[in-house]
């Protein structure tokens, strides 16, 4: 673990002006029956941010992203959302994960609509709701399919289904673990754009789980580098790349370069 930097970025966090922050996590440990899989991680994500927490298999990036989002509470450390403790899931932030999940006997408009009647979500009227609904699947392009049936969609549109889903709630901030892991490489391609071209318009942050360089240099504002047993951020890269990031350009191989060797760097045995 790199002290120096730890501590310059739990300087970081705390410099942020609160308002600017969605989500912000101190000192977090978590784990499953007394086995400790992340530890001591400090992170924040600003408003309308995209974070990528990058990670290889099993170095505890959905433990951290559940508990971040209050579906597990925190060993040690606390969480908090919009200023406030983050003690559940909060009708402000929605999830997205690799299985989209959608309800085969309702199609893709009441599938939209049931992101709405999610506990804890604030209850709306039916032109609210209805609005809503279109909206979200303007966003993502699915309004002419708005009354077909999950059985006869692609996984790509399926995927978008749950993301219209997550953005009918509105929320402030849009957690997703590995939402693009099961698509083939174009319609991931053409996700990832269309994560980055939504969440901007909405002006809706992100925290993204991804084991993928490339996908996390593609959205990325922010990555942070999850490693170590137990696991913490022992690297972060601000990317200020222009978008679209497509065409491999200098700052693109620099960037992924540095991230192949950080992770490999992290990978290898402790030296006595
Ligand atoms: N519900 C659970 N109960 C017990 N152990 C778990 C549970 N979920 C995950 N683990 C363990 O926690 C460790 C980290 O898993 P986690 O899924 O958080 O990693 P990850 O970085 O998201 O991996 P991947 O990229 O493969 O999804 C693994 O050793 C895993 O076996």
């Amino acid at each position: 673990m790199n002290g120096g930097f730890k501590k310059d970025r739990m300087q970081d966090v705390a410099m942020q002006n609160e308002a600017e922050v969605a989500l912000a996590g101190s000192g977090l440990r978590f784990g499953y029956d007394g086995r400790t899989i992340v530890d001591g991680v400090s992170l924040s994500v600003g408003r309308r941010e995209i974070v990528c927490l990058l990670g290889s298999s099993g170095s505890g990036k959905s433990t951290l992203l559940r508990g971040l989002a209050g579906l597990a509470a925190p060993v040690q450390g606390n969480v908090s959302f919009l200023g406030e403790p983050l003690l559940a899931p909060h009708p402000r932030a929605a999830l997205v994960f690799q299985q989209p999940s959608l309800l085969p006997w309702l199609d893709v408009s009441a599938n939209v609509g049931f992101g709405l009647d999610f506990a804890r979500q604030p209850a709306i009227d039916k032109a609210a709701r209805t609005r809503r609904i279109a909206e979200a699947l303007e966003a993502v392009g699915l309004a002419a399919h708005a009354h077909a049936y999950p059985a006869q969609l692609s996984g790509g549109m399926a995927q978008r289904v749950a993301l219209a889903r997550a953005l009918a709630r509105e929320p402030e901030l849009l957690f997703a673990d590995e939402p693009f892991s099961a698509l083939d490489a174009i319609t991931r391609g053409e996700m990832q754009t269309l994560l980055v071209d939504v969440v901007h318009r909405w002006h809706t942050a992100v925290l993204l789980v991804t084991h993928d360089i490339d996908e996390a240099i593609l959205v990325a504002d922010r990555i942070l580098l999850l490693a170590g047993q137990p696991g913490n951020i022992v690297r972060e890269w601000r990317v200020d790349i222009p978008r679209p990031r497509h065409d491999y350009g200098d700052d693109v191989v620099r960037l992924r370069l540095d991230i192949v060797n950080a992770l490999r760097t992290a990978a290898s045995p402790v030296t006595p």
